[in-house]
């Protein structure tokens, strides 16, 4: 019995080691693509976790991290687990707090550190430095990339950068806190609330705290447990600035809820500033208690509103000189107009391209972009379907709907009628029956018809190529 334990101990044992040799050959390789600086940023923390079955875990030591590295090298990671391993078909990748990460020497090592904590209390003693990030469990760090600087300002977050600014500028300003910024998924809500942490720790003389609500929440409860409530209020309540993003994880947490709504009064009455965000604004977070609602809503409320076409390409052209790598202008506005859902997206796509271009030492180009990003595209096309493209020729035209399949022969009528039907063969998958069909039960040469002649116009009128292309493109975004 005992020599079989101890074979199975050895067994594992040199399982383990294999394991950490294939891993510095993956980490190696890593930092070998991405360059030195961009490894210690991102991945020098990651830290080798249990195998299960064909599964590895990586831990890394805060949500923020694990999803930057799961969006952004999620996918390398496992290919080079499948191409250095022969078990390890898939990464997961998983946040364990407490962590310290490889040493500079880059040891791998799997073996938790116990949890170091500074409390905020500390930091608020006479020794507190003048500017102060809060650098204990208690808050995340700020990611240095998220500056003012690096944002982009056009007309869909002009709004939201003045009030951030102004915040940085002057904290707990009246009619500024809270400040609440709401917006789509990605479009630098926490980019923002970043960057005017790290202004204000720039500046000097405050102390500032940021942290995901499912951070506080998690933090809340862990103070529960360990009896330890009013050391977690008072580290709190003795910040400068409180930052608390994604607040509409808090929906449906009461007890949460009602912790934060008093976190929240005690520092603002005691003229501290907070800065929260939200996927919907105070009004529209239905799920939130009304008297946290209203705080909410009490001071400034800025909206990211979705991105538009020249926003994506004055962000595009931002990131792509930041690289270094040349990306003509063509492939930009490509992406600017294929990858419409949110700046993440958009950047990670660059990242790719930029990535591989980088790999292969081959110029950026609109094939290989094609190529590099086909999965990625695919899964953006929109589908347009008829009913869209008539209702926005009509309005384009403004004609009614209803002469779409209308028996009117009136020219006014009729063109547009002829433009939807190109656009229909354009832009959908629809057999030209169908497309008939779809307009008044009209036969498909008719629709023929309607494709040669638009084509025919848009070589002959500068003005009409122009309602076309304008139209095509607000169907595809
Ligand atoms: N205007 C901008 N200029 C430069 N980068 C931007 C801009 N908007 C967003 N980004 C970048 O897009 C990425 C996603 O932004 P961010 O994480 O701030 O979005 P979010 O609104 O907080 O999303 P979520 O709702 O998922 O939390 C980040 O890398 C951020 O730097």
């Amino acid at each position: 019995m005992e020599n079989a334990q101890s074979l199975d101990a050895a067994v594992t044992s040199s399982e383990s080691a294999l394991l950490e040799a294939t891993w510095v050959r993956i980490r190696d390789r890593l930092k070998t693509e991405v360059g030195e600086v961009e490894y210690r940023t991102w991945l020098q923390q990651i830290v080798l976790g249990p195998v299960e079955e064909d599964e590895i875990v990586l831990f890394l030591p805060s949500r923020f991290l694990r999803d930057w590295v799961r969006s952004q090298y999620g996918e390398r990671l496992q290919t080079l687990w499948r191409q250095e391993s022969k078990v390890i078909q898939r990464v997961e990748l998983q946040v364990r707090k407490g962590m310290t990460p490889p040493s500079d020497n880059d040891q791998p090592s799997s073996s938790p550190e116990p949890e170091v904590e500074t409390s905020v209390a500390e930091e608020t003693s006479n020794t507190r430095p003048l500017a102060t990030e809060i650098k204990s469990d208690l808050a995340v760090p700020l990611d240095p990339r998220f500056t003012f600087d690096s944002f982009v300002v056009g007309k869909p977050n002009e709004f939201a950068y003045a009030c951030a600014r102004r915040v940085a500028e002057r904290p707990s300003s009246p009619g500024f806190n809270p400040l609440f910024l709401y917006g789509g998924v990605g479009l630098g809500k926490t980019h923002l609330m970043h960057a005017i942490g790290s202004e204000l720790v720039r500046m000097g003389n405050v102390s500032v705290a940021y942290m995901s609500a499912e951070k506080f929440m998690y933090r809340f409860i862990a103070s529960i447990r360990s009896q330890s409530t009013m050391e977690f209020k008072e580290q709190l309540r003795s910040v400068d600035v409180l930052m608390i993003d994604d607040l509409q994880f808090l929906i449906g947490k009461d007890n949460t809820q009602e912790e934060f709504f008093h976190t929240f009064n005690a520092l603002v009455d005691a003229g501290r500033q907070i800065v929260v965000s939200a996927d919907k604004s105070p009004s529209d977070l239905s799920g939130l208690e009304d008297r946290l609602r209203t705080r909410l809503g009490c001071g400034m409320v800025a909206d990211i509103h979705a991105t538009t076409f020249e926003l994506r390409i004055s962000i595009l052209e931002a990131k792509a000189g930041a690289s270094g790598v040349p990306v003509p202008g063509k492939v930009l506005e490509y992406l600017a107009h294929k990858i419409t859902t949110n700046v993440r997206e958009l950047e990670g796509a660059l990242n790719r391209l930029i990535a591989h271009a980088d790999l292969v030492g081959r110029p950026v180009t609109l094939e290989s972009t094609q190529d590099v990003l086909k999965d990625m595209l695919k899964a953006h096309e929109r589908r347009v379907t008829i009913d869209d493209i008539q209702r926005k020729v009509a309005e384009h035209w403004n004609i009614r709907l209803t002469d779409m399949s209308s028996a009117r022969r009136a020219r006014a009528v009729a063109r547009p009628r002829q433009v939807a039907m190109y656009l229909a063969k354009n832009l959908t998958s629809r057999s030209l029956p169908e497309i008939g069909r779809k307009f008044g039960n009209r036969d498909h040469t008719t629709v023929m018809h309607a494709v040669s002649r638009v084509t025919e116009l848009i070589e002959e009128d500068a003005t009409f190529a122009e309602s076309v292309e304008l139209l095509k493109r607000m169907l595809e975004n």
